[in-house]
């Protein structure tokens, strides 16, 4: 398929980034058990500790830390009303992560701010506060007054593909706009001492962590002025039928809960061919089987089942989901922004490897994110040749 001319939404620089504070995986449990005085759940501790040595994460990033906890001892202490200490904290601090995410993605656009048409403010962390943190981040970098702003609550780790089909659609639609899209999470909204009657908690403790990224969208780059780096040619979204107690959560005065299925990676790999047959069908492109290794993969890294369980069900080769991965090991699963991580791998693991297009030499690619529903969102991506750079 040609997509030449075709006015398809393009990503046209990427940021990151995450709160300074750094836990190894490895030390993980012992700080978990110790700030939430729960050394006494010594089987408890001992389970937590074979998944986080299982995880395949090496660090992750926290807002939380042992000042927080102790100036907030509520947070820690298991069952504790602390919704409101969460919220004064979080309406602060999301705007802020964001902004620096946001700030590094315009540093590498190298265009006014005045250019910036739209804001898509993406969380699931902010707990209900008017204005919202899209508000403040506008105020905070001072993007123009008539810049639209929308924000995406609450659609977990589905989220991040849920952005990039809103702003594709804004951005195809309306000629010459530009769309910053921000995506801000941290843990402190759910963070919760382990109770061995709420596994999903602790599960959900050993895989999740801190972090932003913002993308700057739109059509018909200036040539030689912004360079593309990714197409987004179809953004499609299904629901999996069924499947709605497999992912929840709720703002109790406890703070956020949620509930992790042990069913989610097989979910999500009974689903992938389909979800992708469906994306790639409607564009009159068939992947046949055995052709799976043909695309390059920008896969949401929810967990070490998840990747496994979609590697083997595509028979994919072991390199085709590293860029995941990667970000896996050095993050854990940061919910909405987890995906531009490893969109951002992509292009600069293509680039340093010398291969021909940013999709790892490979000319069309998939960007799957799967949440609550089960929602799973399937993106077509289609690379750009590195030779342009
Ligand atoms: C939040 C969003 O919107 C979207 C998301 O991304 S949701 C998150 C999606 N990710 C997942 O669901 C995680 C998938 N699971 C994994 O990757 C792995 O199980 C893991 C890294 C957590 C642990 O790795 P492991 O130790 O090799 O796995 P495994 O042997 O299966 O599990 C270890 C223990 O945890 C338990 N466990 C695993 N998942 C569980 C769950 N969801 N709830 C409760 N217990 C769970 C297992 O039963 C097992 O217990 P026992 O030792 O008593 O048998």
């Amino acid at each position: 398929m040609e997509t030449e001319g075709k006015g398809f939404a393009k990503v046209l620089a990427i940021g990151t980034a995450n709160p300074p504070n750094i836990y190894l995986q490895s030390e993980f449990p012992d700080f978990f058990f110790r700030v939430t005085n729960s050394e006494h759940h010594v089987q408890l501790k001992q389970k937590f500790k074979r998944m986080c040595d299982n995880s395949n994460i090496r660090k992750r990033h926290f807002l939380v830390d042992e000042d927080i906890l102790k100036e907030h001892p509520n947070i820690s202490t298991y069952g504790a009303p602390s919704l409101d200490t969460r919220r004064e904290i979080v309406t602060k601090y999301i705007p802020k992560l964001g902004k620096e995410a946001a700030l590094k993605c315009i540093k590498e656009w190298g265009q006014p701010l005045s250019k910036i048409t739209h804001l898509i403010f993406c969380t699931s962390s902010c707990i209900n506060s008017i204005p919202g943190p899209d508000f403040y981040l506008a105020r905070e970098m001072g993007l123009p007054a008539t810049c639209n702003r929308l924000v995406i609550y609450d659609h977990g780790c589905h989220a991040g593909g849920s952005v990039i089909r809103v702003a594709k659609a804004l951005a195809e639609s309306i000629p010459g706009s530009r769309v910053l899209t921000v995506c801000a999470e941290t843990m402190l909204t759910s963070f919760q001492a382990p109770s061995p009657s709420h596994m999903d908690i602790v599960v959900g403790h050993a895989l999740f962590g801190d972090g932003a990224a913002a993308m700057i969208v739109g059509t018909d780059p200036i040539p030689n002025v912004e360079r593309p780096l990714f197409e987004f040619v179809l953004a499609a979204q299904q629901t999996v039928g069924g499947s709605e107690e497999a992912i929840h959560g709720h703002a109790t005065e406890r703070g956020q809960t949620y509930f992790l299925g042990k069913e989610i990676p097989n979910v999500v790999a009974g689903n992938v061919k389909k979800c992708m047959h469906d994306a790639f069908g409607t564009l009159g492109m068939t992947i046949n089987e055995g052709d799976w290794n043909s695309l390059f993969y920008v896969v949401h890294p929810g967990g070490k089942a998840v990747l496994n369980g979609m590697e083997e069900v595509l028979e994919l080769k072991q390199e085709k989901l590293a860029a995941s991965r990667t970000i896996l090991r050095e993050y854990g699963n940061m919910w909405s922004p987890c995906v531009f991580f490893v969109l951002d791998e992509m292009r600069k693991k293509s680039a340093n490897e010398g291969k021909s297009t940013t999709g790892e030499g490979n000319e069309w690619g998939a960007l799957m994110t799967f949440g609550p529903g089960l929602t799973v969102e399937t993106i077509v991506l289609h690379s750009i040749p590195l030779r342009d750079y």
